[in-house]
């Protein structure tokens, strides 16, 4: 219980049990008690529990003592009916909120303890259950104040609570983009936006499995570009002019992806189209399509057209290859017979099958 609770629950207590002293008329010894217990006694337990070494244990102690002086204090008025259910109430609620279920017997024992022991004691008022109207009805607001301030903590840790799981929620949020991002910059070429290498490198031998597990009728068409003369690009005109020749690849290829189609920059100046499901003279017709067209296009640099080409070495499985690396090797073969032949060509692995 924190002070606040419990200083207000003892003082509403204090000025129940004092209305009904007025009624009854009870001696200065009796006021003087009232005051010691309702008053005093609420600050010294709150100081007990908070210089204790184990703070919730000190509470739980306070509890059941708040408990047993209930029962005597019951006992002691004669059971006057508001003012025992009063204290009962708000006894169960504390323990009930700290200590769950269990909590209530053990009420129920230290209040039935006390009060026997004072009754037995001869310490206890004769029964005489009703208290006036002013008592009753102290009472009655003394209980609902009690627990509408429970019920607005209850209230405030519910919030306080609601606003963290939202902060939590929107943290995770931020981490899963974040990986996604990370994961995104892992797979991706940051000039051309194709995926990389390391991408292939899972998603080859994938396509391979799937190609041999019948999926596109079990064709599958490896196509290796590379930039004729490059070197001469970067050294005539520099390097972002060079940059401009491979971003300029990378959308034309991209612009012609198929679904399923993957498109790579396998390294420097060489490209790579992964196309399941395509046939070996789809894939070459691909390859001259994509190979006329980057001839075609013209990037300006100084009120100058550079002009590019491109050779292309198309390997297919499973003819060419029946792994990823055998494909690779056959796609890398092709090429250089491409680059071999004169290059601004496409060459297939097998070229009598075309
Ligand atoms: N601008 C630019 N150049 C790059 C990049 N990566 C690699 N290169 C250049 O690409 C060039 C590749 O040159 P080479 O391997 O000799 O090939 P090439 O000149 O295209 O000759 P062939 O392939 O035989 O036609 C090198 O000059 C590299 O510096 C890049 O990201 N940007």
């Amino acid at each position: 219980m924190n002070r606040r609770n419990r200083g207000i629950f003892y003082l509403l207590l204090f000025i129940a049990v004092g209305s009904h002293f007025l009624a009854t008329g009870a001696s200065a010894a009796a006021w003087g008690l009232l005051a010691l217990q309702f008053l005093l006694y609420p600050q010294l337990a709150y100081f007990w529990a908070l210089h204790a070494r184990d703070q919730r244990e000190a509470e739980h102690r306070n509890q059941v003592l708040d408990a047993l002086w209930a029962g005597c204090w019951i006992a002691g008025l004669g059971f006057p009916l508001w003012i025992a259910f009063t204290m009962f109430a708000g006894a169960c609620l504390h323990m009930v909120v700290f200590y769950g279920p269990r909590g209530l017997p053990l009420v129920m024992a230290a209040m039935g303890l006390s009060a026997g022991l004072v009754w037995a004691c001869g310490l206890g008022r004769a029964p005489h259950f009703d208290t006036d109207l002013r008592t009753t009805a102290l009472s009655m607001v003394s209980l609902t104040i009690f627990f509408v301030t429970y019920a607005l903590d209850g209230y405030r840790r519910a919030m306080d609570q609601h606003r963290s799981e939202m902060k939590l929620r929107t943290q995770f949020e931020e981490i899963k983009a974040l990986q996604a991002r990370l994961y995104q910059q892992t797979i991706c070429d940051p000039l051309t936006g194709l995926l990389n290498r390391r991408h292939l490198g899972k998603a080859l031998p994938a396509a391979v499995d799937a190609a041999r597990a019948g999926a596109g009728d079990g064709e599958l068409a490896l196509l290796l570009l590379d930039i004729d003369h490059f070197k001469g690009v970067n050294d005539r005109h520099g390097h972002e002019v060079g940059d401009e020749v491979l971003t300029a690849l990378a959308r034309l290829m991209q612009a012609d992806l198929q679904p399923g189609e993957l498109a790579y920059r396998h390294g420097g100046e060489e490209f790579l189209l992964l196309l399941p499901g395509c046939s070996r003279a789809a894939a070459f017709d691909r390859a001259e399509r994509l190979r006329q067209a980057f001839a075609g296009r013209a990037i300006g640099h100084q009120g100058e057209p550079i002009r590019c080409t491109l050779s292309c070495g198309l390997a297919q499985y499973p003819e060419d290859g029946a792994s990823a690396r055998e494909l690779l090797r056959a796609a890398d073969h092709a090429l250089y017979r491409a680059k071999d032949k004169g290059r601004n060509r496409s060459e297939a692995c097998a070229p009598d099958l075309v």
